[in-house]
């Protein structure tokens, strides 16, 4: 599978769509299950390869996670008993594991050392380790610990009023979670309101933490009681086959059981301002998170300007946006997105790189993209890069490209999405 051929889709997209567990809710799943009091059962867990990262990495401090298929249970007797793992742990492509399990480790009882893939190796880790070390953990590393591989000694942390100069989910929660270990209250406060499921869970999994519109504060040394866990779909797997539905001329899809937390659903608000009509409706509230419905039908999208506020609430979704402003009528601006170069890849560089090599009017700012639509795609020789969401967005672009797609390194998608290409053909009726 790690090199496939694609060609233009002869069937429209319909049908009716589960897509897998949330990445971001099922790494926090194990992470607090971890360190809680007792069992844990997640039901829905996402078994993308950076999520069972996760769950290698707390194993291997001891922690009894019993996984089959999306179903999870873990036990444990709480942080106080995590163990000082004897191999250093291997995060493989996930920024998230790493950025997470930083705050967590600096402020165990114990050294650990920790590395990652050629892509993750090449993200930057001093967004997290400055405020770290700012509460007392002991971290050395790649060229002062800004890369990994890296070495953590925990300690007991110091509380710390942080502001970040990133706007980074996994940043707050690294820092919150370090917090929790903490003494005293510990306290974040963000510029732009970024993905807020570390202070849902931390409420599900019983502790006391307040949020004040941008101010989190945490007390710490608290204990964390096992619950139950339904992850809600992934937004950002679904928002592929949003784009797909909308751009294949007669589709229509439905996505049921999708996590709408306004924090994530910038996409659907960014489609929306592009002149598309969604037709969308919250089912349930699990944990502190909102599950719904995703009407869509082919339409075509008018071209706008994308930025402030809502690129945290899209980060990842902004490569399967520019496919779509690719086919919108006009001149689509997106700004504000600087967080793009550091994620698994340098995701405005290949989006644009990606996009020019199968005919779209696309170039690169220092903080975005400018798209001209619409223009005709066509067939290439393409590289995920290694990075899940491009391989993601070159197959959908496959569907409407005149001509074969060859797209390598293909693989790269079990990160996040395992199921892509067996969901894609269940919509194509393959
Ligand atoms: O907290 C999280 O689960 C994530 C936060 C975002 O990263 P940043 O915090 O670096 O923006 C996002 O891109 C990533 O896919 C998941
Ligand atoms: C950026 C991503 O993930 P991470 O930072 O966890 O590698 C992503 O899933 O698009």
């Amino acid at each position: 599978m790690n090199t496939v051929h694609l060609n233009k889709t002869t069937n429209q997209l319909v049908g009716t769509l589960a897509v897998p567990g949330d990445k971001s809710i099922s790494h926090r799943s194990i992470i607090f299950g971890s360190l809680a009091t007792g069992i844990t059962e997640i039901t829905n867990f996402l078994t993308g390869e950076d999520c069972l990262t996760t769950i290698a990495a707390f194993r291997a401090m001891g922690v009894d996670i019993e996984q089959t298929g999306e179903r999870v249970i873990i036990r444990s007797k709480g942080y106080h008993e995590l163990k000082e793992p004897n191999v250093p742990i291997d995060l493989g492509n996930s920024g998230t594991t790493a950025r997470l399990l930083l705050g967590v480790l600096s402020g165990l009882d114990f050294h650990t050392t920790l590395f990652g893939d050629q892509s993750l190796t090449k993200r930057p880790m001093d967004r997290i380790n400055d405020p770290l070390r700012e509460m007392g953990a002991l971290i050395d590393g790649r060229e002062q610990g800004k890369y990994l591989p890296i070495a953590v000694r925990g300690q007991v942390l110091q509380p710390i009023t942080f502001r970040p100069k990133v706007k980074s989910a996994q940043v707050k929660s690294g820092v919150l979670l370090a917090g929790l270990l903490a003494e005293g209250e510990t306290t974040v406060i963000e510029t732009t309101k970024t993905r807020d499921h570390t202070e849902n869970m931390l409420q599900a999994f019983g502790a006391e933490v307040n949020v004040n519109g941008l101010a989190i504060t945490i007390k710490g040394q608290q204990s964390l009681r096992g619950t139950a866990i339904q992850v809600p779909g992934d937004i950002s797997s679904a928002a592929f086959f949003i784009v797909a539905a909308l751009l294949v001329k007669d589709s229509e899809i439905t996505i049921k059981d999708v996590g709408l937390n306004v924090t994530r659903t910038g996409i659907l608000d960014a489609i929306e301002t592009m002149g598309v009509s969604l037709d969308i409706a919250e089912t349930a509230h699990v944990g502190g998170e909102v599950i719904g419905e995703i009407n869509i039908q082919h339409q075509v999208a008018k071209a706008s300007v994308i930025e402030g506020e809502i690129i945290p609430r899209m980060i990842d979704e902004i490569p399967i946006l520019a496919l779509l402003a690719t086919q919108a009528e006009g001149r689509t601006v997106i700004k504000d997105a600087e967080e793009l170069r550091f994620k698994e890849t340098d995701r405005i560089q290949t989006v644009v790189d990606t996009l020019t090599a199968m005919g779209a009017n696309i170039v690169a700012t220092a903080d975005g993209m400018v798209i001209e639509g619409p223009t005709p795609l066509h067939g290439a020789t393409l590289d995920s890069y290694g990075d899940h969401r491009i391989g993601m967005m070159i197959a959908v672009a496959s569907l409407i490209a005149e001509g074969t797609v060859i797209l390598t390194d293909a693989a790269a998608i079990n990160v996040s999405y395992p199921q892509f290409f067996d969901h894609l053909a269940l919509l194509q009726n393959r």
